[in-house]
């Protein structure tokens, strides 16, 4: 199990070029629960998870991580994170298995000999693992990408649109992983288009309006 822990946004704005994208948010998210920031194209779902990640500074109001803002908590707050965006920031010519061990020696964590293995089956890919990323497919590479969750020992995790090339059996291997990690207390916060059921635990819903 995970520390218990509490996410929360307290009057949270954000502006690109000029534009005030949102204003005023306030939402918590406790241990055991998972977020779904959703909104229409351009509204600002990404300008917020990157700042909540501390690649965008936030500007009015504030994101506070177990009581303390994240900004005065940098690197304790980056070791119980754990962000995957839009691209899946895969070293192209390194191997599927190469990937995942170096993902988790970025972590501190060494994985035992059958750990990667198991995982990388479990997200369909085990018979790729001496493939070169770069030959993979777009949604295999996702699934690489996604499987590195599974390495993480992160408290938060942040997903942005990571359903987008899944096809049914990965979004399903995606949302059991996801319902296992808040089940030890993990804390997600995710985009996406789509409806997304984490088994029986309900979503938060934060709506992003213009
Ligand atoms: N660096 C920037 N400078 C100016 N405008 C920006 C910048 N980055 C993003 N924007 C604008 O901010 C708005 C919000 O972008 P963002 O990617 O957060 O939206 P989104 O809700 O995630 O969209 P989508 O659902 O299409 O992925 C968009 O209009 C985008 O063009």
């Amino acid at each position: 199990m995970k520390p218990e822990s509490t996410l929360r946004f307290d009057s949270l704005g954000c502006s690109k070029g000029g534009r005030q994208l949102f204003q005023g948010i306030d939402c918590t998210v406790q241990s055991g629960h998972w977020l779904h920031v959703v909104g229409a194209n351009g509204i600002g779902k990404t300008s917020l998870l990157r700042m909540l990640c501390g690649l965008a500074p936030v500007e009015s109001g504030d994101i506070l991580w177990n009581g303390t803002p994240i900004r005065s908590q940098r690197t304790a707050f980056q070791r119980d994170l754990c962000y995957l965006g839009h691209l899946n920031a895969l070293q192209e010519s390194m191997t599927v298995h190469e990937n995942l061990a170096f993902t988790a020696a970025l972590g501190g964590f060494v994985p035992n000999a059958g750990q990667i293995p198991a995982i990388l089956a479990r997200f369909g890919v085990g018979g790729r693992q001496e493939h070169i990323v770069r030959h993979l497919s777009q949604g295999q590479k996702r699934r690489v990408a996604l499987a590195r969750l599974a390495l993480s020992p992160a408290t938060l995790w942040v997903l942005d649109e990571p359903f987008v090339a899944m096809d049914e059996a990965g979004i399903g291997m995606l949302t059991e992983l996801i319902a296992q990690h808040l089940a030890e207390s993990g804390v997600t916060v995710l985009t996406s288009h789509q409806p997304v059921e984490i088994g029986a635990i309900p979503a938060q819903i934060l709506e992003l309006r213009a």
